[in-house]
């Protein structure tokens, strides 16, 4: 229980807004599954919240004109980088080089309706939302991006939600909204139910019938986290 004496220094040192403070202290008080559980919503960013795949056409086709590309209604299998490396060796280097360059990350296009998605979720009962992304080891740029990106899009409160992780599996959740058909990681039993997110590099794949998919920021996600409370 946040006390009244906590209350008063967390607002004093301005390190949290009256908002997130009176959601703390209703988290103590209400429940909203039959668990007694506040409903805990993992949203990756890339690919989900920010145009990765666009961006990286974008980029890779103005620093490398006289190379070939991979349209986006050709992508397969989720790493760029392989699929480059396959269509000729050397790509796969030059791909990379593209992500691991200043501005990619923070320059990144929202997805349709991502951020407006994350915005009502978060303003939702008895819901928290959460931004699990994974930075590439490259960390002079990327981290810092993420940060800025999350800033810009969603507001400087939001940065308490951000998760950044290599490892998704050891993070609790109960839904992790991902582009990535397979993740995997150290805990073979992870909380959260993967919904896959609809990509260019995922569409095509057929999922089994227990994994469920939002097609787009269109789709129902709303539905799909009512699904959780019950
Ligand atoms: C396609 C692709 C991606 N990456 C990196 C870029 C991002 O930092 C992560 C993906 O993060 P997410 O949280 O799973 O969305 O992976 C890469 O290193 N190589 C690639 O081909
Ligand atoms: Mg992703």
């Amino acid at each position: 229980m946040v006390s009244l004496f906590g209350t008063a220094r967390l607002l004093g040192r301005g390190k949290t807004s009256l908002r997130d403070l009176l959601k703390r202290i209703c988290t103590n008080m209400s429940s909203s599954t039959p668990s007694g559980k506040r409903l805990r919503v993992l949203v990756d960013m890339d690919g989900v919240l920010a145009d990765f795949e666009g961006g990286f056409l974008k980029k890779y086709r103005a620093r490398y004109p006289d190379d070939p590309h991979i349209a986006l209604d050709d992508r397969r299998g989720f790493w760029v980088s392989s699929q480059y490396g396959q269509l000729r060796s050397d790509l796969c280097e030059k791909a990379i080089s593209i992500w691991e360059s200043k501005n990619f990350f923070v320059e990144l296009e929202p997805l349709p309706g991502g951020v407006e998605a994350v915005k009502e979720m978060a303003k939702m009962d008895d819901t928290d939302v959460f931004i699990c992304t994974s930075p590439i080891k490259h960390y002079r740029h990327c981290p810092y991006e993420k940060y800025a990106w999350v800033e810009r899009h969603l507001g400087h409160d939001f940065l308490e939600q951000v998760i950044l992780t290599r490892d998704k599996t050891v993070i609790t959740g109960d839904i992790l909204i991902d582009d990535k058909p397979d993740i995997l990681g150290v805990e073979p039993k992870p909380t959260w139910e993967h919904v896959l997110f609809t990509a260019c590099h995922n569409k095509h794949l057929s999922v089994g019938p227990s994994q469920r998919r939002l097609l787009s920021w269109e789709d129902d996600w709303r539905a799909v986290l009512d699904t959780k409370r019950q």
